[in-house]
């Protein structure tokens, strides 16, 4: 194992690994080091790539921002976009005999889906409906709601794995196969005998999808893999196109994408794949934290950093108190204030949090979706005035283009504003909405980018002015397809508000985004956390820490790791008992 800090140069025609703790400067190595390929590779002409592979789309666009202007031959994207550019797309016309996919619908891929009326035509030419009987009939699979809604959620778990022999085989979860009777709360499952004989042909079902052109996130991996086993020459062209292909947060890819990822490391293509076990987090998804340190290749070498380079002392020393195998430098050095515990309500912590971080914002992270929307709710609840972009954009209604000119004036405006906080993710998120008439999704980052620059540049010449001054730079610089503002009540609105007065509105709502889950969390950084916790079971990730194998420690470590000066959880109650122990290292206050 080979020590490097993130700002360590290595050598770049070996495979590599590097591991690291949250806050490591893992991903600012890696851009450092994609910058280090991009002057020092003699393997990289015009036409060769270097691709980086990250988690979510947020993570490309962090790393794009950090690349700046060197990003031209890089191809930064999720492992879905990908492979789905460079396999499916340019090869559908191999998985036409084989899937029945119908090439000529296909237009990207989407989030899963189940549509009722494809599960009945699938049920009702099922090669085996014969053997389905009463009471699971076809007509009851197909008519009943409690059988519908049970069979719904099993499609719903539709996903490939590979079986004994290395075949990818498409499966869905038996422990999703039910659904709940009116007024009973007892799941009712549908029965093995029916499971049995509908999983016969469960790639019927996905056929069904793939003639109408329809294929999700999970297919593409799919299709990935069977189209560069069956014909190699489509992995020569990869590893031809992309001499060098690296992989951030390489603990939670799933076994097919580690499959793909060593055929494309086979030859010439240099792999380097960066993560953390401990940081494990998508094992619904089929990741397996292991997976990252048994990840070979041949020759590969590996790098660890020791540090973290995120938070203050007393952050970390609660990371290293949650983990045994490592135990992280304290690079910044900086005596910050002991964590706190608020044991009671969510909204009066969020609240004591704010006041004790000096008003600053404070980001709430939650284990799931309804927590983190009750947060946003009460927060919203609580008397902003969020209406002035609404009634833009009823103002400026023009049914002949479909809203276009006021969708184009708010995204910029937000663009701007998010920009400005340098929230470049969710600003060339918004300028990518008004430029989707390009397909090329790099070439959209990239025109993105280039406007957000020029909003930037200009700010001076409208902050102070009307959003009519704004809306002429829009017109004149960036869309010039917008309508003109003639009369009427649009114009009167436009030159009636100034940009303050609607950039406030940005500001105002975007506080609500501010309460997420872990989850989308993961790789974010923010100076005042407070994680919220369901109940007080959930200190055990505290209390008795089991980062291998249990992945709710892992989440809940995740979530603490995300803060840089500030930390805060919250639970609704704290046995005496822990008290004492969790004393050492938080203040505990009730709320
Ligand atoms: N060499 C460096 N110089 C300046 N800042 C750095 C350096 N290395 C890391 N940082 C900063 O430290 C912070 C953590 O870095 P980064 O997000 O890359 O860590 P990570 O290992 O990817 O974290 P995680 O796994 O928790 O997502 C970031 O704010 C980053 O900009």
């Amino acid at each position: 194992m080979n020590s490097i800090t993130s700002d360590s140069l290595i050598p770049i025609e070996q495979h590599f690994r590097v591991s690291a703790g949250p806050g490591a400067g893992k991903t600012y190595w890696l851009v450092k080091h994609i910058k280090n390929v991009l002057h020092n590779s003699k393997r990289l002409e015009k036409t060769r790539k270097i691709a980086c592979i990250t988690y979510t789309n947020i993570a490309v666009e962090t790393i794009l921002v950090r690349l700046g202007t060197t990003a031209d031959q890089v191809e930064v994207s999720t492992i879905h976009s990908f492979l789905y550019k460079h396999i499916v797309k340019p090869y559908a016309s191999f998985l036409v005999d084989d899937y029945g996919l119908n090439m000529n619908k296909l237009n990207g891929h989407n989030e899963p889906v189940v549509y009722f009326k494809k599960v009945v035509q699938w049920i009702e030419n099922h090669p085996h409906a014969d053997k389905l009987k009463h009471p699971y009939s076809v007509n009851q699979l197909t008519k009943l709601e409690i059988k519908k809604s049970a069979l719904t959620r099993w499609l719903f778990s539709l996903t490939y794995k590979f079986d004994q022999q290395n075949n990818l085989k498409v499966v869905c979860d038996r422990g999703e196969a039910y659904s709940f009777d009116v007024g009973n709360p007892t799941r009712m499952y549908l029965n093995k005998k029916c499971l049995d004989v509908l999983e016969l042909d469960l790639i019927g079902y996905k056929k069904i999808y793939w003639q109408d052109g329809i294929i999700d996130h999970e297919d593409v991996l799919f299709f990935s893999y069977q189209l560069i086993s069956k014909y190699p020459f489509i992995l020569t062209v990869l590893q031809a196109k992309f001499p060098y292909f690296f992989v951030d947060e390489f603990q939670d890819t799933n076994p097919i994408q580690v499959s793909t990822l060593k055929m494309i490391g086979e030859k010439e293509t240099i792999i380097g794949v960066i993560g953390d076990e401990s940081q494990s987090i998508y094992g619904f998804q089929g990741a397996e934290s292991k997976q990252f340190h048994s990840f070979v290749l041949p020759n590969i070498v590996d790098y660890e950093m020791a540090d973290n380079r995120r938070s203050t002392n007393q952050i970390i020393d609660v990371l290293n108190k949650i983990r045994v195998n490592i135990r992280q430098n304290k690079f910044r050095n900086i005596e910050g204030a002991k964590p706190i515990i608020f044991v009671g309500e969510r909204i009066a912590s969020l609240r004591k949090a704010k006041e004790i971080s000096n008003d600053e914002p404070v980001y709430s992270l939650s284990r799931d979706n309804i927590t983190s929307n009750t947060l946003k709710k009460e927060i919203e609840g609580t008397g902003f005035d969020k209406k002035l972009i609404e009634e833009l954009s009823v103002k400026d209604k023009s049914s002949s283009s479909n809203n276009y000119r006021s969708k184009v004036v708010i995204a910029c405006l937000k663009a701007t504003e998010f920009a400005r906080e340098k929230r470049f993710n969710d600003s060339i998120k918004e300028l990518e909405s008004i430029f989707k008439d390009i397909n090329d999704e790099q070439e959209r980052k990239k025109v993105a980018l280039k406007h957000i620059c020029l909003l930037l540049k200009r700010y001076n010449d409208f902050k102070d002015s009307s959003m009519f001054d704004f809306y002429t730079i829009i017109k004149n610089e960036i869309r010039s397809d917008i309508s003109r503002l003639v009369s009427g009540t649009a114009k009167i609105f436009y030159e009636g508000h100034s940009y303050q007065h609607l950039a406030l509105c940005v500001k105002i709502a975007e506080d609500v985004s501010k309460h997420k889950t872990i989850h989308k969390a993961k790789g974010d950084e923010y100076p005042n956390v407070l994680v919220v916790l369901e109940d007080e079971n959930c200190f055990q990730f505290l209390l008795n820490p089991n980062l291998d194998d249990n992945e709710e420690h892992r989440i809940y470590y995740v979530a603490v790791s995300r803060a840089k000066e500030r930390l805060f959880i919250n639970t609704p109650s704290l046995p005496e008992g822990d008290q004492s122990i969790l004393e050492s290292m938080f203040n505990i206050i009730k709320v």
